[in-house]
């Protein structure tokens, strides 16, 4: 089977994985707020892209609202006319309309921001760091180019249960640095400088 029909694959499998998960805890996003560290923010902020949540994501929206009161400034997503996906400066309150895919999104008005820490929503993430979500290519594309421009520092939010082994891998695939769950942090840039040296084994430990 090709990296693409597999993936096809998963993310059916994956949906119901997180939906389960939901089910399970649905304050999680509130446990991941208080998990969440805040060193982060004081190394890669101050501008921090979160998501408002669809279906059954992790809800990222208490930890944005304790970064803002820690200083961040937020942005959010919004897919734009051309299919390309920018961020947005945004704060609660902020107006927001109707987007494709019954999204809700900033106005074409709101400021174009460049985050440095952006929070990513998943289907489902690996130790290395490898990313599956909706299959359209949003957030590798948009991170590829930050990543060429500058420094930017990619934290997948999700559930414990959306941490797998390992996920295939294509080579547009943007790894993520370091994920987050109600669990605690999963620092992937750790497994990854270890890769060459002494493999994958360990496995990575939710702190
Ligand atoms: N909350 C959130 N916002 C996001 C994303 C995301 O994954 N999550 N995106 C990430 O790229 C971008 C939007 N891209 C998207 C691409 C595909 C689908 C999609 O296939 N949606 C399903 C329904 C999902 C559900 O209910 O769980 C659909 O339309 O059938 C949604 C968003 C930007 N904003
Ligand atoms: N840097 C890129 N440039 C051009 N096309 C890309 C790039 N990154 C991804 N794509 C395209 O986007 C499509 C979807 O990619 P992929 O299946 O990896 O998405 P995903 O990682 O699951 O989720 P998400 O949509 O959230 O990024 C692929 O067909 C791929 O060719």
């Amino acid at each position: 089977m090709s990296t693409g029909d597999e993936k096809a694959a998963l993310r059916r499998e994956l949906k119901t994985l997180r939906e389960e998960a939901h089910a399970r805890d649905p304050d999680a996003g509130e446990t991941l707020a208080s998990k969440f560290p805040l060193k982060l923010l004081e190394r890669y902020g101050p501008v921090v892209a979160g998501y408002l949540p669809i279906g059954s994501e992790i809800d990222p929206l208490p930890l944005m609202e304790r970064l803002e009161a820690e200083g961040a400034k937020l942005a959010l997503p919004r897919l734009e006319t051309d299919g390309s996906m920018t961020f947005r400066a945004w704060s609660q309150g902020t107006d927001l309309e109707d987007g494709p895919m019954g999204l809700r999104q900033p106005l074409e008005s709101a400021d174009t921001v460049d985050p440095t820490l952006v929070l990513m929503p998943l289907l489902a993430f690996d130790g290395m760091g490898v990313r599956i979500g909706y299959g359209k290519g949003h957030y590798d594309r948009t991170l590829s180019g930050l990543r060429e421009d500058g420094r930017v520092f990619a934290c997948g939010l999700g559930f414990h249960a959306q941490m797998l082994d390992e996920l295939p891998a294509e080579p547009h695939d943007q790894p993520l640095d370091w994920a987050v769950t109600e669990r605690g942090s999963v620092p992937i840039f750790m497994m990854r400088t270890f890769k060459g040296g002494g493999g994958r084994d360990d496995g990575p430990g939710a702190a």
